[in-house]
């Protein structure tokens, strides 16, 4: 469908128009995606390049540490903006896709706020992105129900419900089904932009707010973007200035460097920030990728006490409490174990171990994955955290120090942490590419952000020529060898008719293109995108 904007753009819809999504695409809503895409568009591609020029520097030995240039903010005394009494007590948060039973779920889950994902767990299909819209949409009108077509399960919401958030899609996604003046408009701005346009009005009618989780952001001047398309937005809208309120996830090694210029950019619209621990480590592999002596053990053994994480975790809180914003915590992996009491106890207490760091670190809050694990997560923050939240714990011992932020971890490269990354890449991406950005996999929850690790650490491990602790060489031959060992494990564990009727060989087919890749590709998704409608 071809039309045009005041503003002369042409507008090319190449996503199958459903009836119920020309409620979403409405003539005004695209006016309002062009005009956004017109303004900030260029320089969200001059920030990606930024990123490739930052990535060159760094490969020659140019690493990570505080900026010189802003040191007056670092040392100036400022905070952010108050935010509204109902996201001053966020314990605990839910997060997940923006699927219509799964929204239903989370928003009765008992926790203080639900974060809709269009990006981690969203395999941005046309039809999982527009139909969240709607969903999201409905959720805020709360005319949403849903019945099962499986079992007759029927759906609708409870009086108490979580706030809801909404975490568009990253500065690197772009949506091929929306082409804006013959280029693809951004995947975060057409998220944002059409959450907002459809719900801000109705949102601050019920005294609750536009609320966003930003991710993956490199730099401030990153987080300068964003807000600059919440002051045009908010304008455009007649929405009243600082109305919308953004909780950045400091998910990548280079914006731990940069937490107090982010929100610093960000302070009037600014809700704190959040340690998205997968993606951060995903970043540290990359962004360090081509230096032999950051080369990071078994996924497994990089938990959140190990040198690099304990300094991130430390200052995210330290930074944010100096400047009045919460602090909040990250997910831990595990998801409840059906048909076995034993393992299901076992991830049940990983998670409140997990939790009780976090508070006792100061956190105000934290993430869970399912609403079976809501009660845990709120059973320790109640216990470690009377108040509604900890915006008193200053941490004044920690010490803004760029080598602790940076320090490897110690550990071994195993064959099964080799073997496990190549199974649960494959596994993950075969699921996303059938439209799944979030699966349960051995029991722990699998996203865009954990699967990265997966195929990074195999890129990383082959590229150095790593020595496994059982003496074997990480080399390309090696998971050539090993790969039919794992299909054939794969195939065990689902069966050969789901193998068979999935997409295994392309999901197979592209981790081995990315591993194999001389040049590291940025995302995975990036290049599994072309494989989806
Ligand atoms: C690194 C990061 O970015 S973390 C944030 C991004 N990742 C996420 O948000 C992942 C969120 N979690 C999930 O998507 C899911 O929990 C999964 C995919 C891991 C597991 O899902 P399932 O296999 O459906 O779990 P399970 O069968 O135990 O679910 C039981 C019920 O809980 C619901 N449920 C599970 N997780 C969630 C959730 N996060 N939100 C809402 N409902 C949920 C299921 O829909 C199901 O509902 P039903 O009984 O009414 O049918
Ligand atoms: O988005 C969260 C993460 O851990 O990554
Ligand atoms: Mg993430």
């Amino acid at each position: 469908m071809e039309m045009t904007t005041t503003q002369k753009l042409s507008i090319d819809i190449k996503g199958e128009m459903k009836k119920q999504y020309q409620e979403i695409l409405t003539p005004a809503a695209l006016d309002f995606l062009a005009e956004l895409h017109l303004r900030f568009n260029n320089r969200r591609l001059s920030l990606l390049e930024a990123r490739v020029k930052r990535q060159k520097r760094i490969d020659a030995g140019e690493m990570p540490d505080f900026l010189p240039e802003t040191e007056h903010i670092r040392e100036g005394d400022w905070t952010v903006a108050p935010v509204p009494a109902n996201i001053q007590d966020r314990r605990v948060e839910i997060t997940g896709p923006v699927d219509r039973k799964m929204i239903i779920n989370a928003l009765n889950s008992g926790a203080n706020v639900f974060m809709a994902d269009f990006e981690d767990a969203c395999s941005p299909k046309w039809e999982n992105i527009m139909d969240g819209q709607i969903n999201l949409r409905d959720a805020v009108n709360e005319t949403i129900s849903y019945t099962n077509p499986k079992n007759g399960k029927q759906y609708q919401l409870n009086d108490e419900r979580a706030v809801l958030f909404v975490r568009p899609r990253g500065w690197h996604l772009e949506e091929k089904n929306l082409i804006i003046d013959g280029k693809p408009i951004s995947g975060a701005i057409m998220d944002f932009g059409l959450y907002f346009f459809h719900n801000a009005k109705t949102l601050l009618e019920k005294n609750s707010a536009p609320y966003f989780y930003l991710p993956k952001m490199e730099s401030h001047m990153e987080a300068r973007l964003w807000n600059h398309i919440f002051v045009f937005a908010q304008h455009r809208l007649g929405i009243p200035q600082g109305s919308i309120k953004g909780t950045v996830l400091i998910e990548t090694i280079l914006a731990a460097f940069e937490m107090d210029e982010i929100l610093y950019e960000l302070k009037d619209h600014s809700a704190g920030l959040n340690c998205g621990r997968w993606d951060y480590i995903f970043s540290y592999i990359k962004k360090f990728r081509n230096h032999s002596d950051f080369i990071l053990p078994d996924r497994s053994q990089v938990t959140m006490t190990v040198p690099f994480m304990k300094a991130y975790y430390e200052l995210l809180i330290k930074t944010c409490h100096k400047r009045k914003a919460f602090a909040m915590g990250g997910m831990a992996a595990q998801i409840p174990v059906k048909g076995d009491e034993e393992a299901h106890l076992a991830a049940i207490q990983k998670v409140a171990k997990d939790k009780e760091r976090e508070a006792q670190a100061g956190h105000d809050g934290t993430w869970v994955a399912h609403p079976g694990l809501v009660s845990t997560a709120k059973g320790v923050f109640d216990q470690y955290m009377p108040t509604p939240n900890q915006l008193q714990v200053l941490r004044n011992d920690v010490k803004e120090d760029p080598h602790a932020l940076i320090e490897p971890a110690k550990g071994e490269v195993t064959l099964h942490g080799f073997k496990n990354n190549m199974d649960v890449a494959i596994q993950y991406i075969e699921s996303w590419l059938r439209g799944h950005g979030a699966v349960p996999i051995y029991n722990l929850m699998e996203d865009a952000a954990t699967a990265e690790i997966s195929r990074a650490q195999l890129w990383q491990w082959i590229k150095n020529e790593v020595k496994l602790s059982n003496g074997q060489t990480a080399t390309f031959a090696l998971y050539e060898e090993l790969l039919p060992e794992v299909i054939a494990h794969i195939q065990d564990l689902v069966g050969l008719e789901k193998y068979n009727t999935g997409m295994y060989e392309k999901a197979t087919e592209l981790l081995t293109e990315l591993v194999k890749e001389q040049v590291f590709n940025e995302f995975l998704t990036l290049k599994a995108y072309s494989f989806i409608k």
